[in-house]
């Protein structure tokens, strides 16, 4: 059964149609990049994909169940996601942040257990921030910030990953070492990653199939070496871009 299901999926905001009839499946391991130019509807396909926003025709299934009809609980259960910007309305520290990411699996009255603590303590480790658990998140840097929603929600440890612009803030390191560990989650346990990217590069790399969204309804959606070409994705952005192919890996380079 797949993680993530869309069928005839329409998206609109206002009376602006930004998806139409999108049909896609994401199996356990896969993983999809979204791509296209700022306001194109990326972020708002993905919070219809998590099940926070209805769509305006056709159904998302997450792990084979309408995630119209999913308790926030249930839903949280089947995917984690991680939303552009982080709300910080109260003071709290790294290691409560992470251990929100248990939340979903405890019953409404239960405390975090020690192998909560210990999932949230190894997921701060994967991202870096070991040794900052006492740390307010108030004082936390950009990056460390997004580093620490990224331990959050592998805390959450769920088997889809929604992931909008998980890159940002990150330094070069920091990229590749969160891509690598979702990479990881995909390879070793299974998961589905969906993540919104701005780098096609990035995207060819690290994923296997990308979805591109032109922002008036049209889409197109391939394997990252039939989709990711300098003539899609000059189209797509409306950048003439050339491509150098080095070891495997593609790049693309504004004309
Ligand atoms: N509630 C709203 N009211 C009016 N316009 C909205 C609303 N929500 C989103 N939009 C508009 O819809 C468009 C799509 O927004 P969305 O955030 O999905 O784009 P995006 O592709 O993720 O962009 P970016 O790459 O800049 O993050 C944008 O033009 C945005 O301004």
């Amino acid at each position: 059964m797949s993680l993530l299901e869309a069928r005839q999926l329409r998206v609109t905001i206002g009376d602006k149609t930004i998806i139409d009839r999108l049909d896609l499946s994401l199996a356990a391991g896969e993983r999809l990049a979204i791509l296209g130019r700022n306001g194109a509807g990326k972020s708002t396909l993905l919070s219809v994909l998590a099940g926070l926003r209805k769509p305006a025709a056709g159904a998302v299934l997450l792990d084979g169940e309408d995630a119209a009809l999913l308790h926030p609980r249930q839903a949280a259960l089947r995917r984690a996601w991680l939303g552009q910007f982080q709300n910080d309305p109260f003071g709290s520290t790294v290691l409560e942040t992470a251990l929100t990411g248990r939340h979903p699996h405890l019953g409404r009255w239960d405390w975090e257990s020690t192998k909560d603590a210990d999932l949230a303590c190894s997921a701060l480790q994967a991202v870096g921030l070991a040794g900052m658990e006492a740390r307010q998140i108030h004082t936390l840097s950009g990056g460390e910030r997004q580093r620490l929603a990224i331990a959050t929600l592998l805390t959450q440890a769920a088997p889809l990953y929604l992931l909008d612009e998980p890159l940002s803030h990150l330094d070069l390191n920091h990229q590749m070492a969160a891509l690598e560990l979702f990479a990881g989650a995909a390879r070793d346990c299974g998961a589905g990653v969906v993540m919104v990217l701005h780098d096609p590069a990035l995207a060819h790399r690290f994923c296997d199939r990308a979805l591109l969204v032109h922002g008036d309804g049209r889409t197109e959606m391939g394997s990252v070496d039939d989709i990711l070409t300098a003539a899609t994705l000059s189209e797509l952005y409306g950048y003439g871009l050339r491509q150098i192919e080095d070891r495997g890996h593609r790049c693309f380079i504004p004309e």
